[in-house]
């Protein structure tokens, strides 16, 4: 089943929360929403449960506008963060409820509580009201009452939030292979980026009540559409320095050995320049020469990141794939070997560029 999302627009007492989000996610897609708190991402995705009323546009479901359907009609199931649970019920009952109202047969009602349950490894509590619940395990029968439900769109909202480290790994790959083994199309709210690039075939980037980028995880990586997009996806995040571009040479230059080659001419002196921490090097020097300082470092096991000081007083950050011991106010030679981003004033991404080589 394909969405379709035409102009969408919604305010809340004439406060804009959304405005004018257009986009077209195909039948079996797992296409995750993205963006910080307070950017519209559950608004949208209660539009399109049916859940609040669209300010303007359009909402097609398989090519059918369903502005003014009512959320049941709309053949979707939902898993949300805060989506209630049947008090009453126990966690199976809440899990088959929808299955039987649809008078599925029973063995199939069973078999699907079943293998949701022990996806969620819930399987020994069953018998529990969401009241005997924690936080995280509420969330878990949730989760099990979508994926055991035959709608053809899943909705999700931050549906692994009160999980742990390892559960939600599993889970994220387990909800993967579902989402491709049912043919579901998967809306998926998130404000981890990490889980969107991992999980989705197609991210929506939204900030500043509009639409910021949508392409794939890697698209998204590799050309971020503005600044913003770029600061939001990668771990530790972009550099964002200042350089100036110097005409004569065709060049943009942080400092005296971060130079940017640029082959196409730019207009205006000062610009901002995206550099991922992986895209960075250095070799330790002695006092006195090089570049840089390192002020910070740490080991996360297999990588460390390091923090340096540039002399012209701007912070960078650079992975370095092992495990380095090295002084603290160690000075050192920062050097590029991959692409930078070139971003305007209005914070556009300009170009994708390669970093000269030291000097
Ligand atoms: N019923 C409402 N009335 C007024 N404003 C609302 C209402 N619901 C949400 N908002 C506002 O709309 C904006 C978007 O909220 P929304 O819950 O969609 O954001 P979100 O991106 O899902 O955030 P989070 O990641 O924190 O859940 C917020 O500024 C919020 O305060």
């Amino acid at each position: 089943m394909s969405i379709e999302f035409e102009n969408i627009s919604k305010t809340y007492d004439q406060a804009p929360v959304l405005e004018s989000i257009n986009a077209e996610i195909a039948s079996g897609e797992f296409f995750a929403v993205v963006g910080p708190s307070g950017c519209g991402k559950s608004t949208l995705l209660r539009m399109l449960a049916g859940l609040i009323d669209i300010t303007s546009g359009v909402i097609k479901i398989n090519g059918k506008q369903v502005n003014a359907l009512p959320a049941k009609n709309r053949g979707l199931t939902m898993a949300f963060q805060d989506y209630a649970l049947f008090p009453f019920l126990s966690v199976e009952d809440n899990i088959a409820f929808g299955l039987k109202a649809r008078k599925m047969p029973i063995e199939e009602v069973k078999k699907r509580v079943d293998d949701a349950l022990e996806m969620v490894d819930l399987s020994d509590f069953r018998e529990r009201k969401p009241k005997d619940l924690s936080g995280g395990q509420r969330q878990r029968v949730a989760l099990a009452r979508a994926i055991a439900s035959d709608a053809k769109i899943c909705l999700m909202d931050e549906p692994l939030s009160n999980l742990d480290a390892q559960l939600r790994a599993r889970m994220r790959s387990e909800i993967r292979g579902l989402q491709r083994k049912l043919g579901l199309t998967l809306i998926y709210v998130t404000h981890d980026q990490v889980e969107a690039m991992t999980m989705a075939d197609h991210i929506m980037v939204l900030n500043d009540h509009q639409v910021q980028q949508i392409d794939t995880p890697l698209g998204i990586y590799n050309h971020p559409a503005n600044e913003f997009v770029a600061n939001f996806f990668g771990t530790p995040q972009i550099n964002i320095l200042s350089g100036v571009y110097e005409a004569n040479d065709d060049q943009i230059v942080i400092d005296h050995d971060l130079k940017l080659s640029i082959t196409e001419k730019l207009s205006r002196q000062n610009y901002k320049i995206g550099i991922r921490p992986n895209q960075l090097d250095f070799t330790a020097v002695g006092p006195g020469k090089g570049n840089a300082t390192i002020s910070d470092l740490s080991n996360l096991g297999s990588q460390t990141i390091v923090s340096a000081l540039l002399d012209n007083g701007q912070t960078v950050r650079i992975i370095k794939e092992e495990q380095l011991l090295i002084d603290d106010q160690q000075r050192i030679k920062i050097f590029s070997k991959g692409t930078a981003f070139v971003f305007d004033p209005d914070k556009k991404t300009l170009a994708a560029v390669s970093l000269g080589s030291p000097i």
